[in-house]
């Protein structure tokens, strides 16, 4: 179950999301918003980092105007791997090389077709492990030190 959530300046690229997985048959949980109003992206990046960390989902998708607010505070949430993107090589290596649990996009920088390539690559990649999974552990060593 894939967790989506977007502030404002990312809603109609979520919904543009929201069809291709409709599409492919992939299940999501939409955390909002529903609309265009104004809106704090922090509060809808809690919400689909917390989905994410808990297990309640197993990934998050999570669109703002930049894409950079919403990785900035998922990423504030413990085990939370946000890799913020705007190209398909990026999206897939957040993957293959960061095990990114969230990817992140900006509804006015990217749009809806190439983000739908993004998601896809990025939901078909695979953890390549090895030494991506020693960097990994070193990041979470870093959470860990400051979380005391
Ligand atoms: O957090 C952001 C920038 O990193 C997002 O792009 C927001 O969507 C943006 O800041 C919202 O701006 P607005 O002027 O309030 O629409």
């Amino acid at each position: 179950m894939i967790a989506l959530g977007a502030d404002h300046g990312g809603y109609e690229l979520k919904e543009a999301i929201k069809k291709y997985l409709d599409e492919k048959g992939i299940a999501y949980k939409d955390f909002g918003t529903f609309g265009t109003e104004s809106v704090d992206y922090p509060d809808y990046a809690l919400k689909v980092a917390e989905a994410v960390a808990s297990h309640e989902c197993s990934e998050g998708i999570l669109v703002c105007g930049t894409g950079i607010g919403m990785s900035i505070a998922a990423n504030k949430v413990p085990g939370i791997r946000a890799a913020h993107a705007e190209d398909v090589f990026s999206a897939k290596a957040a993957k293959e090389h960061n095990n990114a649990n969230i990817l992140c996009l900006g509804g006015r920088i990217t749009g809806p077709g190439l983000a739908v390539m993004m998601v896809e690559e990025w939901l078909n990649a695979t953890f390549q492990g090895g030494r991506h999974q020693r960097r990994i552990d070193k990041i979470a060593e870093i959470e860990k030190k400051y979380s005391k």
